[in-house]
């Protein structure tokens, strides 16, 4: 192959160093790699997720490589997030550098995460195309680009409580991310983990509003069904006894290290006075929620929540609303009951409940929500003869149904992803 179009066919991509960001540009990479473009795909991430994504989690296609660990490892685990977002603005530019010098094939595109705030102008300065991925809804992007501009069209209705929410908390942190999405304006093109149907007024304002393309082209995670996908080691046991549970009967609760040990054991009282049947992914702390949460359900530390949600006896999501977790479950077709805890899940829940109807909000304050509530809103939520119940699952076919035409071909995100190709080809080779 001619030199320059082999050079013009390489993509390197590069995650903000974190699992949620990390799973997006997999996901988004492997789309990539199957489309037909004869691309060559780098995909680089900090040493310490090697681990993570390495073989067989990543096609042959996609090569693996790494940069130090930059950033320390307390950082990581959330113990300081400004510290942790200083680090990867400051110090994660040098060693990719030194990386993309060091490549075999000279980089013909990059795709950055959008918190990777130097990555446009280091395209620049190096004369390669910078796409700015952004791993989340196309709204946050809107709300931190500029937040009054969905409030002023009305698209977006968002309570005084939730923008101080969103904007609360380490006034650093905040300039950070307000900084970096900025930044993203110097990029070639923007990439939002979205689906057009999903989020069609934010969606079109970022494209008559920002000076770049922009292209939804998500949701950026693994496509599958049930069927599909290989069990894992640890997963015949929850599978076995979600094969044993009736149809729609059971409530997969997701808090993962999120929750604080008190806010915990009031979900665990309150899912079991609710006598609502679930499964609960605890992380740590299981024999004892176990224990509390009583015998209609069960308490594992990690599940592949994605082929869970898929399940036929899954009803219903209790989620943090991760945007991850959000776009899993609209493909999956099931209800969430929404129990937003931190940075942008509170717009995340808006679109679930106000928007799409998929949903309904059982936490609408800081406080901790407790047991009583809990047992409440279960109830309501997976009563299956309930008619709000009924419409929410109506609602959430219909939504699935839209986002599966959006990754068919000549679906939104598929014309959207091969467009992007072209501009990849035709930007390397000019
Ligand atoms: O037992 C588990 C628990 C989680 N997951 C997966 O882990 C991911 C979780 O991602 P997400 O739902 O986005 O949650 P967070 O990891 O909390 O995501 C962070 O990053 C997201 C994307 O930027 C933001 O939307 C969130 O607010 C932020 O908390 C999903 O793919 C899940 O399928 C599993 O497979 N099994």
């Amino acid at each position: 192959m001619d030199s320059q179009l082999f050079a013009s066919r390489h993509v390197v991509i590069i995650p903000h160093p974190s699992r949620s960001h990390i799973n997006a540009m997999l996901n988004f990479s492997k789309l990539l790699a199957s489309s037909n473009g004869g691309l060559h795909l780098t995909f680089v991430v900090t040493e310490e997720w090697l681990g993570l994504i390495g073989s067989p989690a990543a096609p042959r296609n996609i090569r693996l490589r790494s940069i130090p660990n930059v950033i320390p490892s307390e950082f990581v685990r959330g113990a300081d997030m400004p510290g942790f977002f200083a680090a990867v603005q400051s110090k994660m530019e040098g060693p990719f550098e030194e990386l993309v010098d060091q490549l075999e094939l000279p980089v013909g595109f990059i795709v950055a995460d959008t918190f990777l705030s130097w990555a446009p102008e280091f395209g620049n300065r190096r004369n390669i195309p910078v796409a700015s991925f952004w791993p989340m809804a196309a709204s946050t992007f809107s709300v931190r680009w500029n937040f009054d501009l969905l409030i002023s069209n009305g698209h977006l209705s968002i309570d005084i409580s939730d923008i101080l929410v969103i904007f609360h908390g380490n006034l650093d942190l905040r300039n950070r991310i307000h900084g970096a999405v900025s930044l993203a304006a110097k990029a070639n093109c923007l990439l939002v983990a979205s689906f057009h149907e999903v989020e069609t007024h934010a969606i079109e304002l970022l494209k008559a509003k920002l000076p770049l393309p922009v292209y939804s082209l998500g949701p950026c995670i693994p496509y599958m069904t049930a069927e599909n996908r290989a069990m894992g080691p640890h997963d015949a046991d929850y599978f076995n006894w979600l094969d044993s549970q009736p149809k729609s009967s059971v409530l997969l609760c997701v808090f993962w290290q999120l929750c604080n040990r008190a806010q915990m054991d009031e979900i665990a009282t309150g899912l079991r006075a609710s006598g609502a049947r679930f499964l609960w992914i605890a992380r740590n702390d299981v024999t004892r929620l176990q224990h509390l949460s009583g015998e209609m359900g069960l308490v594992v530390p990690w599940c592949d929540q994605l082929k869970v949600l898929c399940h036929s006896s899954v009803g219903g999501f209790l989620t943090h609303c991760g945007w991850n977790s959000t776009m899993e479950c609209v493909f999956a077709g099931k209800i969430m009951l929404s129990f937003p805890l931190s940075a942008e899940q509170f717009i995340n829940t808006k679109l679930i409940v106000e928007d799409w109807k998929v949903g309904m909000k059982l936490k609408n304050h800081e406080k901790i929500v407790e047991r009583e509530e809990i047992a409440r809103n279960v109830q309501r939520f997976m009563d299956l003869e309930n008619d709000e119940g009924k419409q929410l699952r109506k609602r959430a076919r219909e939504l699935q149904e839209a986002c599966k035409r959006a990754i068919e071909k000549a679906g939104s995100s598929y014309t959207n992803l091969h467009t992007f190709v072209g501009d990849v080809l035709r930007g390397c080779s000019s």
